[in-house]
């Protein structure tokens, strides 16, 4: 057990704290979070990544694929009038201010783009896309930049179109809880803007410092709250997005009920900026909760684990607004690479039960049944529950660092897969055997209330032998139980050409149709989201 964690321990001691507390203000959620920068400076000299670890279409097995800049237009001094014409003093082509948003936040994956555009409004945008595609100049729309997937920077010299200016609230009804936005406005200032009048936004992520609601949508970010307040499908109402040909699609109703018609927002939602560009959004907001408790548990087995989060469902009901897990492995990485301090015991896995609630009193009894409950029947070996802001955070920190963590180990390579919840742990199980000591870290964590599982494969440097023997195996494996190989960070560069271990080719081919009617130039973020032979 680690001492002098400020948490508040299980067992007796924590009904005579649940029972005499029961009055004292709780913790609130909502700023807890360590900030994934998003601008990196100092940035090692790399090359143009031209090779990419992409499958043959054919083959199916992971190689290394010479990936083609197609023909697009290069941008030309009579363009850069333009630009500078459209957008004074917004028109970058510094190669130092460039640096940034032509790498990725794991610094994975690199662009040569020489232009970055800024507009601060959906009329600029407009005229940038109509622009680029009657010149056939290929677009890479970015936000925060935060992508896990390579989809958010340029692969070629595409121009970066950045929503980073765009970041003002147009309007929020405190009625409806409806907001909306400009695209570029960052996830944790509109968290902050609406706490102050006693709302949250209804997604939260470790990256919630540098990412954008228009990059949040665009690749529909799942993030640590979706168990409670469903994926961005539901919760946003209404979409302003600009097409390759520059026309403004204006979708930006706000209304809860609409089935007037096809939905058309939905295309652009997890569509990764190939078909439009987002440049506002509506999107519903729940009430700030009264009360907040968290709680960080060790498990013995993953079977256990799910039996834990079975007991808690049932138990907790409809104050449970997160269930989230970590193996032993990331626990080591947390120790090593970022000083953090197991606050229990040791223990293979480890759990973050997050409750929101209306009444803290009963929230309380809720969760103090529960964890009665779990620790006598010994699926709980051991536990902690805080309730003011900053230990709340403090035990956050364990399960959002993880990723952070996994950056200090070496190479990472990244899997975003959703199964049947009962199968998430056995894929890094089996990966583990399978790979035996060619992998420094195999590691699980994710959210287990979504089914979504974050497999993650460190390496001392990048290793092809090492990708070979991960890919296709991890697809294949997902494949075989019917999962998704892509839950919540999208397809981008990265995982493209494996979008057949999950969808049908009939669908992936209604996808290119897609692409064709609404960019028949191709000039939208190209080669991200569908595979080679549709780019
Ligand atoms: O780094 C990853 O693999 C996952 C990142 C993020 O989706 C998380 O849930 O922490
Ligand atoms: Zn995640």
């Amino acid at each position: 057990m680690a001492a002098g964690f400020p948490g508040v321990r299980l067992g007796r001691a924590t009904v005579r704290w649940l029972q005499s507390q029961s009055s004292s203000p709780l913790g609130v959620i909502g700023c807890r979070l360590p900030v994934m920068p998003g601008i990196f400076s100092g940035l090692p000299s790399q090359k143009q990544i031209r090779l990419v670890h992409v499958a043959g279409n054919q083959s199916n097995s992971a190689n290394s694929t010479v990936l083609r800049r197609l023909p697009f237009a290069t941008v030309s001094q009579h363009d850069l009038e333009f630009f500078n014409k459209v957008l004074p003093g917004r028109t970058i082509t510094d190669p130092d201010l460039l640096e940034s948003g032509n790498v990725d936040w794991l610094k994975s994956v690199k662009g040569s783009s020489k232009l970055l555009l800024r507009p601060q409004s959906t009329e600029e945008v407009s005229q940038i896309l109509r622009y680029c595609n009657e010149r056939r100049l290929a677009v890479n729309p970015q936000g925060g930049n935060t992508g896990l997937v390579g989809g958010s920077v340029p692969v070629f010299d595409e121009i970066i179109l950045s929503t980073a200016l765009m970041n003002h609230v147009l309007s929020f009804d405190r009625v409806s809880g409806i907001l909306t936005c400009q695209a570029g406005c960052v996830l944790e200032n509109l968290s902050s803007y609406l706490e102050e009048l006693g709302f949250i936004m209804p997604l939260d992520l470790g990256a919630k410092g540098s990412c954008q609601i228009g990059g949040n949508v665009a690749t529909n970010a799942g993030g640590l709250r979706l168990l409670r307040y469903g994926s961005l499908r539901g919760t946003v109402l209404g979409l302003e997005v600009v097409l390759a040909d520059g026309k403004i699609l204006n979708c930006l109703v706000g209304l809860r009920k609409d089935n007037t018609g096809y939905d058309l927002k939905q295309l652009f939602i997890g569509s990764e900026g190939t078909l439009g560009v987002i440049t506002a959004v509506s999107i519903l907001c729940p009430h700030k909760p009264k009360s907040v408790n968290v709680a960080f548990l060790g498990c013995s087995s993953f079977q256990q684990l799910l039996e834990t989060f079975q007991c808690c469902r049932g138990m907790l009901g409809e104050i449970l607004s997160a269930f989230e897990f970590l193996d032993s492995s990331c626990m080591k990485l947390l120790e090593t690479h970022l000083k953090l301090v197991n606050p229990i015991t040791e223990s293979p896995f480890y759990i973050v039960i997050e409750t929101s609630g209306s009444n803290e009193a009963h929230d309380e009894e809720k969760l103090h049944n529960f964890l009665e409950t779990v620790m006598s029947s010994s699926l709980v070996i051991d536990g902690t529950v805080a309730t003011e802001e900053s230990k709340i955070k403090a035990l956050w920190a364990m399960r959002e660092r993880v990723t952070e963590a996994l950056t200090h180990d070496g190479y990472t390579y990244k899997y975003d897969i959703s199964l049947p919840v009962e199968k998430i742990y056995q894929l890094v199980t089996d990966m583990r055997e399978h790979l035996g000591d060619r992998a420094k870290n195999v590691v699980g964590y994710g959210h287990v209330g979504d089914g979504n599982l974050h497999l993650n494969v460190t390496s001392p440097t990048k290793d092809p032998a090492l990708l070979a023997a991960i890919e296709p195996y991890v697809y294949e494996w997902t494949a075989r139980f019917r999962g998704s190989i892509s839950a919540e960070h999208g397809l981008g560069l990265k995982k493209k050409n494996y979008i057949h271990f999950s969808k049908p080719p009939e669908a992936v081919a209604i996808m290119g149709n897609i692409k064709s009617m609404l960019d028949p130039h191709g000039i939208l973020n190209p080669y991200k989201t569908l595979p080679d032979y549709l780019s």
